[in-house]
Protein backbone atom coordinates (compact mmCIF):
# COMPACT_ATOMS: atom_id res chain seq x y z
CA UNK A 1 0.00 0.00 0.00
CA UNK A 2 1.33 3.45 -0.81
CA UNK A 3 2.43 5.33 2.27
CA UNK A 4 0.00 8.38 3.51
CA UNK A 5 0.71 11.43 1.27
CA UNK A 6 2.21 14.15 3.12
CA UNK A 7 1.00 17.66 3.05
CA UNK A 8 3.65 19.94 1.00
CA UNK A 9 4.71 23.36 1.94
CA UNK A 10 4.58 22.99 5.69
CA UNK A 11 5.54 26.02 6.34
CA UNK A 12 3.22 27.80 4.34
CA UNK A 13 0.04 28.15 6.54
CA UNK A 14 -2.89 27.32 4.22
CA UNK A 15 -3.88 30.89 3.98
CA UNK A 16 -0.65 32.01 2.39
CA UNK A 17 -0.79 29.31 -0.21
CA UNK A 18 -1.63 29.70 -4.12
CA UNK A 19 -3.43 26.55 -4.22
CA UNK A 20 -4.08 24.06 -1.70
CA UNK A 21 -5.67 20.43 -2.93
CA UNK A 22 -6.55 18.20 -0.25
CA UNK A 23 -8.29 14.69 -0.51
CA UNK A 24 -9.23 15.64 -4.51
CA UNK A 25 -10.72 12.14 -5.69
CA UNK A 26 -11.54 11.86 -9.76
CA UNK A 27 -13.96 8.49 -11.12
CA UNK A 28 -14.81 8.49 -14.55
CA UNK A 29 -17.67 5.94 -14.27
CA UNK A 30 -16.06 2.97 -12.11
CA UNK A 31 -12.37 3.87 -12.74
CA UNK A 32 -10.66 6.03 -10.47
CA UNK A 33 -8.32 8.21 -12.04
CA UNK A 34 -6.82 9.53 -9.12
CA UNK A 35 -8.03 8.94 -5.23
CA UNK A 36 -6.91 11.32 -2.49
CA UNK A 37 -4.44 13.82 -3.77
CA UNK A 38 -2.81 16.78 -1.81
CA UNK A 39 -0.99 19.32 -3.39
CA UNK A 40 0.18 22.45 -1.99
CA UNK A 41 2.06 25.33 -4.30
CA UNK A 42 3.32 28.75 -2.78
CA UNK A 43 3.49 32.08 -4.21
CA UNK A 44 5.39 32.77 -6.59
CA UNK A 45 6.13 28.51 -6.69
CA UNK A 46 6.57 26.68 -10.28
CA UNK A 47 5.33 22.90 -9.69
CA UNK A 48 5.88 20.52 -13.10
CA UNK A 49 3.53 17.20 -12.88
CA UNK A 50 4.69 14.59 -13.81
CA UNK A 51 3.67 10.47 -15.14
CA UNK A 52 3.38 8.54 -17.97
CA UNK A 53 0.63 8.87 -20.61
CA UNK A 54 -3.08 8.45 -19.07
CA UNK A 55 -2.12 8.64 -15.16
CA UNK A 56 -4.86 11.66 -15.03
CA UNK A 57 -1.99 14.67 -15.07
CA UNK A 58 -4.96 16.81 -17.40
CA UNK A 59 -7.95 15.58 -15.30
CA UNK A 60 -6.28 17.14 -12.44
CA UNK A 61 -5.29 20.41 -13.73
CA UNK A 62 -8.83 20.41 -14.90
CA UNK A 63 -10.30 19.86 -11.80
CA UNK A 64 -8.52 22.53 -10.04
CA UNK A 65 -11.01 24.83 -11.85
CA UNK A 66 -13.93 22.54 -12.10
CA UNK A 67 -13.61 22.02 -15.83
CA UNK A 68 -14.06 18.52 -14.79
CA UNK A 69 -16.01 18.39 -11.82
CA UNK A 70 -14.03 16.47 -8.85
CA UNK A 71 -15.90 13.89 -7.17
CA UNK A 72 -14.99 14.62 -3.82
CA UNK A 73 -11.94 17.09 -1.91
CA UNK A 74 -11.34 20.32 -1.68
CA UNK A 75 -9.68 22.95 -4.15
CA UNK A 76 -8.32 26.28 -2.33
CA UNK A 77 -6.99 28.80 -4.82
CA UNK A 78 -5.46 32.12 -3.37
CA UNK A 79 -7.80 31.37 -0.36
CA UNK A 80 -10.62 30.68 -1.87
CA UNK A 81 -12.54 27.75 -2.06
CA UNK A 82 -13.23 26.03 -5.80
CA UNK A 83 -15.19 23.05 -4.34
CA UNK A 84 -18.54 23.86 -3.81
CA UNK A 85 -18.98 27.54 -4.88
CA UNK A 86 -21.56 28.75 -6.89
CA UNK A 87 -21.35 29.21 -10.57
CA UNK A 88 -20.76 33.26 -10.68
CA UNK A 89 -18.40 32.82 -8.11
CA UNK A 90 -16.47 30.08 -10.20
CA UNK A 91 -16.71 32.53 -13.02
CA UNK A 92 -14.46 35.05 -10.83
CA UNK A 93 -11.85 32.76 -9.87
CA UNK A 94 -11.42 31.43 -13.06
CA UNK A 95 -10.83 34.72 -14.22
CA UNK A 96 -7.43 34.69 -12.12
CA UNK A 97 -6.48 31.68 -13.72
CA UNK A 98 -4.84 31.90 -17.04
CA UNK A 99 -4.73 28.13 -18.69
CA UNK A 100 -2.01 27.38 -21.23
CA UNK A 101 -3.37 24.46 -22.79
CA UNK A 102 -1.51 22.38 -25.51
CA UNK A 103 -4.31 23.08 -28.40
CA UNK A 104 -4.39 26.67 -27.72
CA UNK A 105 -7.91 27.32 -29.14
CA UNK A 106 -6.90 30.40 -30.93
CA UNK A 107 -8.93 31.67 -33.67
CA UNK A 108 -7.08 31.36 -36.82
CA UNK A 109 -8.59 33.79 -38.96
CA UNK A 110 -8.23 36.50 -37.03
CA UNK A 111 -5.11 39.04 -36.05
CA UNK A 112 -2.67 37.24 -32.83
CA UNK A 113 -3.75 40.99 -31.65
CA UNK A 114 -7.41 40.27 -31.96
CA UNK A 115 -6.76 37.07 -30.02
CA UNK A 116 -5.08 38.85 -27.44
CA UNK A 117 -7.76 41.50 -26.79
CA UNK A 118 -10.24 38.89 -26.29
CA UNK A 119 -7.98 37.69 -23.01
CA UNK A 120 -9.26 40.60 -21.37
CA UNK A 121 -12.96 39.67 -21.61
CA UNK A 122 -12.74 37.73 -18.75
CA UNK A 123 -11.60 40.60 -16.24
CA UNK A 124 -13.60 43.46 -17.71
CA UNK A 125 -17.41 43.77 -18.08
CA UNK A 126 -18.39 45.01 -21.79
CA UNK A 127 -18.73 43.60 -25.36
CA UNK A 128 -17.71 40.31 -25.49
CA UNK A 129 -17.21 40.10 -29.10
CA UNK A 130 -14.83 42.85 -29.44
CA UNK A 131 -12.10 42.26 -32.70
CA UNK A 132 -9.12 44.57 -32.31
CA UNK A 133 -10.76 47.45 -34.62
CA UNK A 134 -13.41 48.15 -32.08
CA UNK A 135 -11.37 47.12 -28.62
CA UNK A 136 -10.99 50.66 -26.62
CA UNK A 137 -7.22 52.21 -27.82
CA UNK A 138 -5.92 51.16 -24.38
CA UNK A 139 -6.77 47.46 -24.64
CA UNK A 140 -5.61 47.44 -27.77
CA UNK A 141 -2.10 49.13 -26.35
CA UNK A 142 -2.55 46.70 -23.72
CA UNK A 143 -2.67 43.25 -26.00
CA UNK A 144 0.58 44.68 -28.07
CA UNK A 145 2.21 45.14 -24.73
CA UNK A 146 1.47 41.57 -24.14
CA UNK A 147 2.63 40.42 -27.75
CA UNK A 148 5.70 42.56 -27.10
CA UNK A 149 6.42 40.23 -24.26
CA UNK A 150 6.12 37.55 -26.05
CA UNK A 151 8.49 38.83 -28.98
CA UNK A 152 5.52 38.99 -31.46
CA UNK A 153 4.50 42.64 -31.47
CA UNK A 154 5.73 43.12 -35.07
CA UNK A 155 3.25 39.87 -35.89
CA UNK A 156 0.33 41.60 -33.93
CA UNK A 157 -2.03 41.93 -37.22
CA UNK A 158 -1.22 38.85 -38.94
CA UNK A 159 -3.83 36.17 -39.06
CA UNK A 160 -3.05 33.40 -36.74
CA UNK A 161 -3.46 30.74 -39.08
CA UNK A 162 -0.46 32.04 -41.00
CA UNK A 163 2.05 31.61 -37.61
CA UNK A 164 4.36 28.77 -36.97
CA UNK A 165 2.95 26.55 -33.95
CA UNK A 166 5.22 27.69 -31.82
CA UNK A 167 4.18 31.57 -32.40
CA UNK A 168 0.72 30.50 -31.85
CA UNK A 169 1.72 29.29 -28.65
CA UNK A 170 3.11 32.60 -27.77
CA UNK A 171 0.03 33.96 -28.96
CA UNK A 172 -1.31 31.65 -26.25
CA UNK A 173 0.40 33.28 -23.91
CA UNK A 174 0.14 36.67 -24.68
CA UNK A 175 -3.48 35.87 -24.57
CA UNK A 176 -3.19 34.47 -20.50
CA UNK A 177 -1.25 37.87 -19.85
CA UNK A 178 -3.86 39.46 -20.75
CA UNK A 179 -5.41 38.00 -17.87
CA UNK A 180 -3.59 39.21 -15.45
CA UNK A 181 -3.68 35.77 -13.70
CA UNK A 182 -2.72 35.42 -10.08
CA UNK A 183 -2.22 31.35 -10.76
CA UNK A 184 -1.21 29.97 -13.79
CA UNK A 185 -1.90 26.50 -15.33
CA UNK A 186 -0.37 24.75 -18.19
CA UNK A 187 -1.06 21.52 -19.40
CA UNK A 188 2.02 20.24 -21.99
CA UNK A 189 2.66 23.94 -23.27
CA UNK A 190 5.58 22.18 -24.99
CA UNK A 191 4.16 19.34 -26.40
CA UNK A 192 3.39 19.33 -30.41
CA UNK A 193 6.20 21.51 -30.98
CA UNK A 194 9.81 21.21 -32.09
CA UNK A 195 12.24 20.97 -29.47
CA UNK A 196 13.44 24.32 -29.68
CA UNK A 197 10.04 25.96 -29.26
CA UNK A 198 9.08 23.91 -26.93
CA UNK A 199 12.00 25.11 -24.83
CA UNK A 200 11.15 28.17 -25.52
CA UNK A 201 7.93 28.65 -24.69
CA UNK A 202 8.77 26.87 -21.33
CA UNK A 203 11.35 29.35 -20.83
CA UNK A 204 8.96 32.21 -21.81
CA UNK A 205 6.05 30.67 -18.89
CA UNK A 206 8.97 30.55 -16.61
CA UNK A 207 10.12 34.10 -16.48
CA UNK A 208 6.40 35.42 -16.55
CA UNK A 209 5.99 33.45 -13.76
CA UNK A 210 9.32 34.72 -11.96
CA UNK A 211 9.03 38.43 -13.03
CA UNK A 212 5.54 39.06 -11.83
CA UNK A 213 5.63 36.45 -8.83
CA UNK A 214 2.72 34.01 -10.42
CA UNK A 215 2.81 30.42 -9.60
CA UNK A 216 3.10 28.10 -12.16
CA UNK A 217 1.87 24.47 -12.02
CA UNK A 218 2.54 22.99 -15.62
CA UNK A 219 2.47 19.25 -16.97
CA UNK A 220 5.42 18.08 -19.42
CA UNK A 221 6.26 14.97 -20.85
CA UNK A 222 9.48 17.10 -20.82
CA UNK A 223 12.14 15.77 -18.34
CA UNK A 224 14.64 18.65 -18.96
CA UNK A 225 12.16 21.06 -18.90
CA UNK A 226 10.70 20.36 -15.55
CA UNK A 227 14.30 19.53 -14.12
CA UNK A 228 15.18 23.45 -15.79
CA UNK A 229 12.08 25.20 -14.73
CA UNK A 230 10.25 23.75 -12.12
CA UNK A 231 11.16 24.23 -8.44
CA UNK A 232 9.37 20.95 -7.37
CA UNK A 233 8.57 18.09 -9.07
CA UNK A 234 5.15 16.08 -8.63
CA UNK A 235 4.71 12.46 -9.85
CA UNK A 236 1.82 11.14 -10.27
CA UNK A 237 1.93 7.10 -10.68
CA UNK A 238 -1.48 4.99 -9.85
CA UNK A 239 -3.91 7.34 -9.30
CA UNK A 240 -1.81 9.03 -6.73
CA UNK A 241 1.20 11.57 -5.76
CA UNK A 242 4.07 9.20 -5.08
CA UNK A 243 6.42 11.88 -5.74
CA UNK A 244 6.82 15.27 -4.35
CA UNK A 245 9.67 17.09 -3.91
CA UNK A 246 12.38 19.97 -4.68
CA UNK A 247 13.84 19.41 -7.82
CA UNK A 248 16.94 19.62 -7.13
CA UNK A 249 16.86 17.18 -4.60
CA UNK A 250 15.76 14.63 -7.14
CA UNK A 251 17.59 11.83 -8.63
CA UNK A 252 17.48 11.82 -12.48
CA UNK A 253 17.19 8.48 -12.21
CA UNK A 254 14.46 8.16 -9.96
CA UNK A 255 12.78 10.81 -12.10
CA UNK A 256 12.68 8.91 -15.66
CA UNK A 257 10.34 5.69 -14.39
CA UNK A 258 7.60 8.87 -14.41
CA UNK A 259 8.48 9.16 -18.43
CA UNK A 260 8.34 5.84 -19.13
CA UNK A 261 5.03 3.54 -19.54
CA UNK A 262 2.53 2.76 -17.29
CA UNK A 263 3.04 0.09 -14.60
CA UNK A 264 6.56 -1.05 -15.64
CA UNK A 265 8.31 -0.78 -12.98
CA UNK A 266 5.79 -1.84 -10.23
CA UNK A 267 4.05 0.05 -7.85
CA UNK A 268 6.33 2.59 -6.51
CA UNK A 269 7.63 3.76 -3.08
CA UNK A 270 6.01 7.30 -1.91
CA UNK A 271 8.55 9.82 -1.53
CA UNK A 272 7.41 13.42 -0.53
CA UNK A 273 9.67 16.15 0.96
CA UNK A 274 9.24 19.98 2.38
CA UNK A 275 11.78 22.44 0.30
N1 LIG B 1 -14.19 12.96 -19.97
C1 LIG B 1 -13.65 11.75 -19.79
N2 LIG B 1 -14.45 10.65 -19.72
C2 LIG B 1 -13.91 9.43 -19.50
N3 LIG B 1 -12.60 9.18 -19.34
C3 LIG B 1 -11.76 10.25 -19.40
C4 LIG B 1 -12.24 11.58 -19.63
N4 LIG B 1 -11.17 12.43 -19.63
C5 LIG B 1 -10.09 11.65 -19.42
N5 LIG B 1 -10.44 10.36 -19.29
C6 LIG B 1 -9.53 9.24 -19.01
O1 LIG B 1 -8.84 9.51 -17.81
C7 LIG B 1 -7.50 9.04 -17.90
C8 LIG B 1 -6.57 10.17 -17.55
O2 LIG B 1 -6.60 11.09 -18.64
P1 LIG B 1 -5.69 12.38 -18.66
O3 LIG B 1 -5.88 13.04 -19.98
O4 LIG B 1 -5.94 13.17 -17.44
O5 LIG B 1 -4.24 11.73 -18.56
P2 LIG B 1 -2.83 12.41 -18.75
O6 LIG B 1 -1.98 11.93 -17.65
O7 LIG B 1 -2.96 13.88 -18.91
O8 LIG B 1 -2.37 11.73 -20.12
P3 LIG B 1 -1.37 12.25 -21.27
O9 LIG B 1 -0.02 12.35 -20.64
O10 LIG B 1 -1.44 11.16 -22.28
O11 LIG B 1 -1.88 13.58 -21.77
C9 LIG B 1 -7.32 8.50 -19.30
O12 LIG B 1 -7.45 7.11 -19.28
C10 LIG B 1 -8.46 9.11 -20.09
O13 LIG B 1 -8.87 8.28 -21.12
Amino acid sequence: MAAPQTHTAAESTPDELALDVRGLVKRFGDRSIFDGVDLAVRPGEAVGIIGANGTGKSTLLRCLVRLTEPDAGSVRILDRLVTGCDARALRRIRAGVGFVFQRHNLVGRLSALSNVVHGVQSRMSGPRTWSQALAPEKVRREALECLDQVGLADRALQAVSSLSGGQSQRVAVARMLMQQPRLILADEPDASLDPKSGAEIMALLFRISRDTCTPLVFVSHHMEHVVRFADRVVGLEHGRISLNVPVRTVDPERLKRFFSEPGSEGRPQSETVDA
